[in-house]
């Protein structure tokens, strides 16, 4: 371990965030009443240009007058390089109830991205004696965002989260896809004739993680766009469990069930992680740093490995 201690993401259920357009409050009690850890009220792609000023008369309302529990609830607000993104926030911070707790910041390229919209929301909250300081969560979908993800990740103290942006990040990568994520036809290795697919999304996503655990930020899988897809949703999940990721979007309201059960430990991966921790604390007993357990080797470093299992499930439980 360096000398830098590796800060702790924050100590919340993240595992599906549920997006809805801000164009369409039909969907916001339905949102508040799925079992998503975190809501996405939409101001960005989600919302016709025309719409804009409307959807965050909307959100503002939604945002007092909805019941989201105990959710996270966020607002993603429209992109820097556009002429929506300073009414956002400025409406949201002024107008909204002291329920809203993040704000999500759509591909960003650099630090300079956060530190702009971290002095505009600074200036209203102190304006405002606003009680409880808005968190960040950010998204990496652009080529610019991933050159740079480290700096974003370490960008300000309200950073929460950070999620791939697979349509725009495919976009500006000038990927040859019309995907959202999952697996993509044409990018294969082929040995004695037969197709292994591969996935295309893994450095970006391993890029985010270890950007988001240097810093102490939640990493997120963004959208999978084929709802239909039940199977294909899963196995890209699953991928991003196993990669380190706490979770997923849901762009219907059917793939929340997927991303929490994939995103909750199992009960056999809780039971396993905790037999790891006796066997450790019996071998240290007996003064020993390594063990056997199942016929494999488990030392201090799987003591890690199964605390992190056991921590995320307890975290689930409240
Ligand atoms: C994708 C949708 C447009 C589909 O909507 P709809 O046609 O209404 O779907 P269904 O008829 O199957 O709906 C079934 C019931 O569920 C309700 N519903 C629909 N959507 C939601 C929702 N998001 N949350 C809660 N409930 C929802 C319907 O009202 C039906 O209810 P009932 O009649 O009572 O049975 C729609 O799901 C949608 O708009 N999804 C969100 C789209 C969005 O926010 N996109 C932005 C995020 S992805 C992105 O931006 C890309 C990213 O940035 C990147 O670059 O990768
Ligand atoms: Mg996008």
């Amino acid at each position: 371990m360096s000398f830098r201690i590796q800060p702790a993401a924050p100590a919340r259920p993240n595992r599906c965030q549920l997006f809805g357009p801000g164009s369409r409050p039909a969907i916001f009690e339905k949102m508040a009443a799925s079992a998503a850890d975190v809501i996405n009220l939409d101001l960005e792609d989600s919302v016709a240009p025309d719409d804009k000023a409307e959807a965050r008369k909307n959100i503002i309302q939604a945002i007092g007058d909805v019941d989201w529990g105990n959710k996270t609830l966020s607002v993603r607000i429209n992109g820097l390089d556009t002429p929506y993104w300073y009414r956002d926030v400025v409406d949201l911070l002024e107008q909204a109830s002291d329920r809203l707790d993040q704000i999500m910041i759509p591909k960003v390229g650099c630090a300079g991205d956060i530190y702009a919209v971290d002095a505009l929301v600074t200036a209203i909250e102190r304006a405002k004696a606003r009680a409880k300081p808005i968190s960040f969560e950010v998204i990496i979908e652009s080529a610019a965002g991933i050159a740079h993800v480290e700096e974003i990740a370490a960008a300000s103290p309200r950073m929460e989260a950070m999620s791939l942006g697979a349509a725009d990040f495919a976009a500006s990568m000038g990927m040859q896809t019309t995907g959202i994520g999952g697996t993509q036809e044409n990018y294969y290795m082929i040995r004695e004739g037969v197709k292994h697919w591969s996935d295309p999304w893994h450095w970006a996503q391993a890029a985010i993680v270890a950007a988001c655990r240097t810093h102490g930020v939640l990493p997120v899988d963004g959208p999978f766009g084929d709802f239909s897809d039940d199977d294909g949703f899963v196995a890209q999940a699953r991928r991003s469990a196993t990669l380190g990721m706490v979770g997923k979007w849901a762009i219907h309201p059917k793939q929340v069930a997927l991303a929490n059960e994939v995103f909750t430990p199992s009960e056999a991966a809780v039971a396993e992680a905790k037999e790891i921790l006796a066997a450790m604390e019996k071998a240290k007993a007996e003064g020993a740093g390594a063990t056997v357990y199942k016929g494999r080797l488990v030392d201090i470093a799987s003591i890690k490995q199964a605390e992190v299992i056991v921590k995320q499930a307890e975290l689930i439980a409240g």
